[in-house]
């Protein structure tokens, strides 16, 4: 069917004959569950054990949550509290720089990230002067790249401008470290930028008026962002150090995750950065990763309107039950924001925005919609942990994340795309990784589980 400008929806039509293209695939792609244990299928690249198969090293970042103890019969796994470390150092202990030090941290992580040392004031210094040379988009990128198509989601305008941005780079497929890492700080700092123009070219879209501010040098990346995103420019200082501190805990989570892990894999092929950090936009954008933040808001829209009362244990968990029964909501099943592919006790991301939430819902009168969080979360993980058997399920970043972005006043399109502003830190110093240490094509096996036939010429099937 071609695209038609009178009857648009057309384009997006399930047709019937769509629908018996999709009963034939159903007839000859059924894969028996039972077939992954006879293989020994690392399903989700996890161990039996739950721990995530060994596929790399990394010396950027590190995720603890469990304690290995051996015995005469073999190893045990103990559920522990988590930790996040960024080149070694706890994850915390950065966000304290800008919380107590008066100092944005989320530059200095990125530096740490990516150098593997924290800079000295000279050094932050002189990273800060050559981000903010960098932030400036190409002349008319916004009008001929971000303004063009329908915005519908955030996640896919910036993969597109981050795609296009290739077309504007004189050495696009250099893959020399130095032009990497030069590729790496520039999308860095465009980051931010693209994150708030798509989000005022959506806006546009909505019937909204349209504004773009610019960026300015001698701010950070949490304060420039909220700069862009108002009409009047405006932000408080506690708005920017709370912003700083969510942009250091999304900097980076090691190798594995599910949009590094991409990274990794694409980079190993040995293409561009544009389309290596294009790769991992759309990872992320997924709401078992990190479009789970925004999820987590409509879930708990959706809560709001069908739990009449928030204090009652028996209304949310009758809500909880049919959302796990794919009988509400967006009937996945899932609580979002809750259980994590690493974390077992707890995520330690999590801890520090629960802090936040604790204050901030103090100061805003949100004292009611805390309570019926925590009763989702106790109530949810209690659920999880009846019908998975575990003794332990986290609470991960995502549940408290937007909510303290809600309270910030920052629009819910945002959530996904702040993530990304941050974790590019992360993306890139595991792409320079890849490149410098990975070395070999990232190419796991599947076994083919159809019979090998003889073509069947047309007049005979
Ligand atoms: C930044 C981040 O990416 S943090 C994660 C954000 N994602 C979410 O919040 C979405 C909700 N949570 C989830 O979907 C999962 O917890 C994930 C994807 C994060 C991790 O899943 P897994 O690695 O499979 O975790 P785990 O092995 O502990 O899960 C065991 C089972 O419990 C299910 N489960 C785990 N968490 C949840 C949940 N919140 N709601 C419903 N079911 C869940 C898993 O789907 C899995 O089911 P399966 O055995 O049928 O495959
Ligand atoms: O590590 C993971 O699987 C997901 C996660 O929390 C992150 O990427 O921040």
């Amino acid at each position: 069917m071609i695209w038609n400008e009178k009857r648009e929806n057309a384009y997006c039509e399930i047709t019937p004959a769509l629908l018996a293209l999709k009963e034939q695939w159903e007839k000859k792609n059924y894969i028996d569950p039972r077939l992954y244990k006879e293989y020994n299928v690392k399903r989700g690249l996890r161990d039996e054990d739950g721990r995530g198969v060994l596929t790399g090293l990394t010396r950027v970042g590190e995720i603890q949550s469990y304690q290995v103890t051996s015995g005469p019969d073999g190893e045990h796994i103990i559920p522990d509290e988590g930790m996040l470390y960024y080149r070694g150092i706890d994850c915390r202990e950065i966000v304290k720089g800008s919380a107590e030090r008066g100092r944005f941290a989320f530059e200095e992580a990125a530096y740490l990230l990516l150098f593997g040392e924290l800079p000295t004031a000279d050094q932050l210094q002189d990273f800060c002067v050559q981000l903010a040379s960098y932030r400036t988009l190409p002349t008319n990128f916004f009008r001929d790249v971000i303004m063009k198509a329908p915005p519908k989601d955030l996640m896919n305008t910036m993969q597109r401008a981050i795609l296009t941005l290739f077309c504007y780079d004189d050495k696009p497929n250099d893959v020399g470290l130095e032009n990497v890492l030069r590729q790496c700080l520039q999308l860095t700092a465009n980051m931010p930028v693209l994150a708030i123009y798509a989000y005022q070219a959506w806006r546009y879209s909505q019937g909204e008026s349209l504004f773009i501010h610019v960026p300015k040098p001698e701010l950070s990346t949490a304060e420039n962002f909220l700069r862009m995103l108002r009409e009047d420019r405006s932000y408080t200082e506690l708005e920017a150090r709370v912003l700083d501190v969510a942009l250091v805990l999304h900097a980076d989570h090691g190798g594995g995750n599910n949009s590094t892990f991409t990274n990794h894999v694409v980079t190993s092929s040995g293409t561009d950065t544009y389309s290596a950090i294009a790769a991992s936009m759309a990872s992320l954008k997924g709401p078992r990763h990190g479009g789970a933040n925004s999820k987590v808001m409509d879930m708990m829209d959706d809560i709001k309107t069908h739990v009449r009362d928030w204090g009652s244990e028996g209304e949310i968990t009758q809500y909880l039950t049919k959302l796990l029964d794919k009988e509400a909501f967006d009937r996945s099943g899932l609580i979002y924001g809750l259980g994590h592919a690493v974390y077992t006790r707890s995520d330690p991301r999590c801890e520090v925005f629960r802090d936040y939430v604790h204050r901030l819902a103090g100061e805003k009168g949100l004292e009611q919609e805390l309570a019926l969080y925590s009763n989702v979360e106790r109530i949810g993980k209690q659920l999880l942990m009846e019908r998975r058997h575990k003794d332990a399920i986290s609470t991960n970043i995502d549940f408290y994340s937007g909510f303290v972005y809600e309270m910030l006043g920052l629009p819910g399109e945002l959530y996904t795309p702040l993530f990304a502003v941050a974790r590019i830190s992360g993306w890139s110093a595991h792409r320079m990784e890849e490149l410098s240490s990975g070395g070999k094509l990232i190419r796991p096996r599947y076994e083919c589980v159809e019979e090998v036939r003889s073509y069947i010429p047309m007049e005979n099937r």
